[in-house]
């Protein structure tokens, strides 16, 4: 019988200051297996910031995150996270399938083959396409398919929803829940108003 996951991510007394503004001060949060931590916040509140601050792009200005109780340079936090920023980090210059095999090369192989990934993110006949060919929504959805093809217990998402459409942003919110439901956890920012019925959510608001 599988075993539940006890992974847990804990933000200490984390504190961000850009250009002698403080962003937040004294912020801490936890989240365990299957929850999601929605950061809410108008434009320039510091959400991005305390997303690249958890994905190591920068340090905090105060403060400490843990993973599974260690500090995370001291753990296996980076190999079990998954960045999915503004950018989408993805190559233009590399097909659908290229960039997929690249993901993989560099992950451990998660749950769906690239073709089951590209079905269910509706990219299935794009494998030959070069990416810079795709439409903004359809670079988001090979986004997603990243995440699926490599196993990635947190998923930290900046603005997942932009450019996707009515469809899309029913998908992505499926694939969340069923992340969460597998003992996942999502940290994510959006100005979208999300709908996870079956998921505990928490949430921070950053002023
Ligand atoms: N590299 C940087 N150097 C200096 N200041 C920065 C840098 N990146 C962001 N900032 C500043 O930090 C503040 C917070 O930016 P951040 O991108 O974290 O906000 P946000 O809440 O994600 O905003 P949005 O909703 O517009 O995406 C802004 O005032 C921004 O100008």
């Amino acid at each position: 019988m599988p075993q539940p996951s006890t992974h847990i991510l804990e933000g200490i007394n984390l504190s961000c200051i850009r250009d002698d503004r403080i962003l937040f001060e004294n912020l801490s949060f936890s989240l365990t297996a299957g929850q999601t931590l929605l950061l809410e916040g108008k434009n320039g509140s510091g959400k991005t910031s305390l997303l690249r601050i958890l994905c190591g792009f920068r340090e905090a200005d105060e403060g400490q995150i843990l993973w599974c109780g260690e500090a995370v340079e001291d753990s296996q936090y980076h190999a079990d996270m998954a960045y999915v920023g503004h950018l989408d980090g993805v190559k233009k210059e590399l097909t659908v399938l290229e960039n997929l095999k690249v993901s993989l090369a560099l992950g451990t192989q998660g749950t769906y083959s690239i073709q089951q990934a590209l079905v269910r993110v509706q990219l299935s006949g794009y494998d030959d396409a070069l990416v810079q060919t795709l439409s903004a929504g359809q670079k988001r959805r090979l986004s997603l398919a990243r995440l699926l093809i490599t196993h990635n217990i947190l998923w930290i998402l900046d603005e997942p929803f932009t450019s996707l459409d009515k469809q899309g942003i029913i998908l992505i919110e499926t694939l969340m829940t069923e992340h969460c439901a597998n003992g996942g956890m999502i940290v994510l920012t959006s100005h979208h108003d999300i709908v996870l019925p079956d998921v505990s959510l928490q949430r921070i608001q950053l002023s």
